[in-house]
């Protein structure tokens, strides 16, 4: 394949922050990224972040039509601003992440979103993983291996994702396809945005601690660190994910500080998980790549950088959009799953051999013309 048969991909994404849907196009035949291209958000209303928060978990259930239509209601209105598409790449919303339980299940429903935007939509990434005993996240690796490829990276480096969950993808840049043995290593390290935005919620009323400046004004309190560091997770081998609230315990652990003590110490912790999450790569990065909000946290990142020993820089330095990072994903996952390329293998997710995970559901009015 090449640039001739790349496809104009359109990748959506709303994340554990439960702030809004990320919309990116990426010009790609699902191994090289041409092109990167227009991109938007569209932000939730509080009552429709509300309506969400109040839906997280509560899979299977029989109450989720409201936080349905405000999931389709509003990648409708973002993914209908662009012109061109080929295929859109849909993830939708986690509501339950349990690959050894209850299994894996982002709410949003493809053929629907197929039929409303006249385009083949790709969805349901992670359930096929998770069925063949993969974790089912973190689905980016395969996009930053790309991404590195694109770099000319010739050192291993590591992309680290600081959404309302922190993931990490270590790569060895020197192997030309992500599924080869030792390609990739992922995980997620650990909680990142997700308990901090609660925290503010909770004790300020603002959603979460822009530019870090509660947390600059507090101390860190190492006993609640070094408990929260006892935590198993920690230890166990990846590949291995989370829920966005499987670290409940977190705030449970800063209950009794000042709100601003409180705010430097689960920063240091998010910090603290990725720096054990970085003792599991196979030889330490040489740079690591930040993505996500967490980027934009000056105290977050200055922790990164005191306690590793690599170059800690946000995704910009190297000219990738680090709000857009996860929507692109999705957008050349989709274009992989088309090719019928793998889009996990057992480095990234622990699934049993690679596999290429993703539903596609084309519009009622191509059904038809097929069917005629
Ligand atoms: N200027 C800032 N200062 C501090 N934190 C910030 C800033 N901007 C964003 N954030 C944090 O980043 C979060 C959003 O991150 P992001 O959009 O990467 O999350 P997400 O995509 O929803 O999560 P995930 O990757 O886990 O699905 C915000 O909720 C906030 O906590
Ligand atoms: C189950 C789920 O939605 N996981 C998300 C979440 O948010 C960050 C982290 O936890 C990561 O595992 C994943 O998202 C990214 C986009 C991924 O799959 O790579």
């Amino acid at each position: 394949m090449g640039r001739a048969q790349a496809i104009r991909a359109l990748g959506a994404m709303s994340g554990t922050s439960l702030d809004g849907v990320d919309a990116a196009m990426v010009l790609t035949d699902g191994e090289t990224v041409f092109e990167t291209g227009q991109s938007a958000y569209r932000a939730y209303s509080p009552e429709e972040t509300a309506t969400l928060r109040a839906a997280l978990g509560r899979w299977p259930g029989d109450e989720l039509e409201a936080a349905a239509r405000v999931i389709h209601d509003a990648h409708v209105d973002v993914l209908s601003r662009f012109d061109d598409v080929h295929l859109v790449g849909f993830h939708g919303q986690t509501l339950a992440h349990e690959p050894r339980g209850r299994g894996t299940h982002q709410l949003g429903d493809g053929a629907a979103l197929a039929d409303a935007l006249g385009v083949p939509v790709v969805w349901d990434f992670r359930s096929a993983d998770v069925r063949l005993g993969g974790e089912g996240a973190p689905l980016a690796p395969f996009y930053h291996f790309a991404c590195a490829r694109s770099l000319e990276a010739r050192e291993p480096l590591a992309f680290l994702n600081l959404g309302g969950v922190g993931n990490l993808t270590w790569i060895d840049p020197s192997k030309d396809r992500p599924e080869v043995d030792s390609a990739l290593l992922a995980f997620d390290t650990g909680p990142a945005n997700a308990p901090l935005n609660d925290l503010m919620t909770e004790r300020r009323g603002i959603p979460f601690d822009a530019d870090g400046t509660l947390a600059a004004t507090g101390t860190v309190v190492d006993g609640a660190l070094e408990l929260f560091l006892d935590e198993g997770y920690f230890l166990k081998m990846p590949p291995k994910s989370l829920d966005r609230d499987d670290f409940s315990l977190m705030l449970d652990l800063v209950r009794e500080l000042s709100d601003a003590d409180a705010a430097a110490t689960m920063t240091a912790m998010v910090a603290a998980a990725v720096m054990r999450g970085i003792e599991h790569c196979p030889v330490p990065p040489a740079r690591l790549l930040v993505t996500g909000g967490g980027r934009k946290n000056p105290v977050m990142m200055a922790m990164l950088a005191a306690g590793l020993d690599c170059a800690v820089e946000p995704v910009e330095a190297v000219g990738l959009d680090g709000d857009m990072l996860e929507a692109q994903a999705f957008a050349f996952l989709a274009v992989r799953v088309m090719r019928g390329l793998p889009t996990s293998c057992p480095g990234t997710t622990g699934v049993r051999a690679a596999v290429g995970g993703g539903e596609v559901s084309r519009p009622a009015s191509s059904r038809a013309v097929r069917l005629g």
